[in-house]
């Protein structure tokens, strides 16, 4: 893990904080573009002047302040920030999974939630049991189920454990088996909340390398990528810097890891 100097970025070492839930998938919006760089891109994400507060016992505490963000189509994009400047509840109103104050939400395409802790998403004994129950709502033929979860455990790499206990699967293992219940699915947007926290480096880095294959991939899927893993910049296309309810900065990973350094951060792509 990256070592952070500043007492502002120490915040950004990993939350205990979990969401109950599995994952999730709604339905599309409309399509906007925007200007990035030198070149006109189709935004997959948009989030514009966004608020939102929950009510606790000492009264209103406004978690989200007019925070905008956007997120190019078919892009694996990472939203970064100290604990508790409102990353995970950014990405649950791009879920739909609060209500905000004020502001709009964009999302162009089906899109899935993946929870910080697998184990709080993965519900049936087994791989493929748990990969099918999404799309039991879906009334679909036995066949189309099967090739469905086949084909989502495919692009994880999990074809071979579709018979396995999940009780027996590693951390990084579950988390894939939960993209691939998500997958099954088959969204254009993946919402990503924290998924290494509990990983060990080698289970980051599969997956890591299985969501950047699916945004590498033909359907163009877009990747929104929440962390507080400095070392994982480098794997992105673009970045977001999250500060007290606001998206302070967003650009190349490189940019935002020298706004990083700046702030104090001994940011690895760097050195
Ligand atoms: N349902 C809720 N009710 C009350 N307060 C909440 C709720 N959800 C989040 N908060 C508060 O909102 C603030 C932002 O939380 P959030 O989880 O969005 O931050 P974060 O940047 O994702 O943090 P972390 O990196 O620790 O996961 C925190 O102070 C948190 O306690």
């Amino acid at each position: 893990m990256t070592a952070l100097s500043r007492p502002c970025l120490q915040q950004l070492a990993p939350s205990r904080a979990t969401q109950r839930g599995r994952a999730s998938l709604t339905k599309p919006r409309h399509l906007r573009s925007v200007v990035l760089a030198s070149t006109t891109q189709a935004l997959a994400i948009e989030a514009d002047r966004l608020s939102v507060s929950f009510k606790g016992s000492s009264g209103h505490k406004q978690v989200l302040k007019r925070a905008s963000l956007q997120v190019p189509e078919g892009s694996f994009h990472i939203l970064l920030g100290p604990n508790g400047c409102g990353k995970s509840t950014l990405l649950r109103a791009l879920g739909g999974l609060l209500t905000p104050d004020s502001g709009t939400v964009m999302v162009n395409g089906p899109h899935g939630f993946v929870f910080q802790n697998p184990d709080h998403q993965l519900v049936l004994p087994t791989v493929a049991a748990d990969v099918a129950f999404g799309l039991g709502r879906l009334r679909l033929a036995a066949d189309d189920v099967n090739r469905r979860v086949q084909q989502a455990l495919r692009a994880v790499s999990m074809e071979d454990f579709a018979d396995r206990p999940v009780h027996t699967l590693s951390g990084g293992q579950k988390q894939r088996a939960a993209i691939a219940g998500v997958l099954a699915q088959d969204p254009k947007v993946l919402l990503l909340d924290e998924l290494t926290t509990f990983l060990d480096d080698d289970d980051r880095e599969g997956v890591i390398r299985a969501v950047k294959g699916l945004v590498g991939g033909p359907s163009r899927v877009t990747a929104l990528w929440v962390t507080h893993r400095l070392e994982e910049l480098p794997e992105a296309d673009g970045a977001s810097y999250m500060e007290d309810g606001r998206v302070i900065t967003t650009g190349s990973p490189r940019g935002i890891a020298k706004h990083l350094a700046k702030l104090g951060a001994r940011v690895p792509m760097l050195r």
